[in-house]
C-alpha cells in the first residue's frame, strides 16, 4: 500500500508538529509552501496560527485561488484552529476584509471561547474514537452553526454560554477548534488520513 502524500500549509503557524502527526499516521508528509508542491499532495492540514496572517499571506504567496480550486474539486483538508476558520463558508469577530477558503457550511465565531477560558484543556469525546482525546484550546472559534451537510463529531459544553460544536467534517474536509497535533495522540490526524487514504 503506497503512502499518502500529505501537504501541511507552511505560511504561518505550528507546521512541525502536524509534520510529525501526519508521519506518525502513516502519510508522507511535507511543507507547502508553493503552487508546485500544492500540486503534488493528495491532502492537505491549514495548521492553527493566525487565521488573519494565514489569509493574507495566502493570498501574497497565490495560494488562495489553487487551493479553493483544489477543495472544489475534492481534495481532502484537515483545519485545526485558524485552519478551521479558514474552512468556514462564513465568520463572525473577523476583521475586516477578512478571507477564507470557505468549503465548509458553517460559521465559526473567532476567539470564541472569551477572555477567562481561551485557553483550556478538556477530555473530549469525539465520534469515531473509542477514548476521549485531550484537546488543548488556544484562542480557538466555535462553530455557531452549520448546514445539514456537516457532521458535528464533538461539542463542547459552556454553560450559559451554550453548547458549540468544536469538531466537525463535511465530506472529505475535517475541522477542529483546538490543537490536535500537541501531546502524542495522532488519533484525530489517523482518522483524516485514513479517509484520505479511502478517498485516494
Ligand atoms: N490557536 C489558534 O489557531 C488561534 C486562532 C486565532 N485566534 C485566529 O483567529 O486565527
Amino acid at each position: 500500500m503506497s503512502a499518502v502524500r500529505v501537504g501541511v500549509l507552511s505560511l504561518q503557524g505550528d507546521v512541525r508538529e502536524h509534520l510529525r502527526m501526519l508521519e506518525e499516521s502513516g502519510a508522507t508528509a511535507i511543507t507547502v509552501r508553493r503552487v508546485g508542491e500544492l500540486e503534488s499532495v493528495d491532502a492537505l492540514v491549514v495548521p492553527g496560527g493566525e487565521s488573519t496572517t494565514i489569509d493574507k499571506l495566502s493570498r501574497a504567496f497565490d495560494l488562495r485561488d489553487p487551493i479553493r480550486q483544489r477543495i472544489t474539486e475534492g481534495m481532502p483538508v484537515l483545519g485545526t484552529c485558524a485552519g478551521m476558520i479558514m474552512l468556514a463558508d462564513r465568520i463572525v469577530g473577523g476583521i475586516a476584509g477578512q478571507q477564507t477558503f470557505g468549503g465548509i457550511d458553517m460559521t465559526v465565531r473567532r476567539n470564541a471561547f472569551g477572555r477567562q477560558i481561551d485557553s483550556f484543556e478538556t477530555d473530549l469525546e469525539v465520534d469515531g474514537l473509542d477514548e476521549p482525546l485531550h484537546a488543548v484550546f488556544i484562542r480557538g472559534p466555535w462553530v455557531e452553526s452549520c448546514g445539514a451537510g456537516v457532521e458535528v463529531l464533538a461539542t463542547v459544553d459552556r454553560g450559559e454560554a451554550g453548547v458549540h460544536p468544536v469538531v466537525v467534517r463535511h465530506g472529505p474536509l475535517l475541522a477542529a477548534s483546538f490543537h490536535p497535533e500537541l501531546g502524542t495522540d495522532h488519533r484525530l490526524h489517523q482518522m483524516f488520513v485514513d479517509d484520505v487514504r479511502a478517498r485516494a
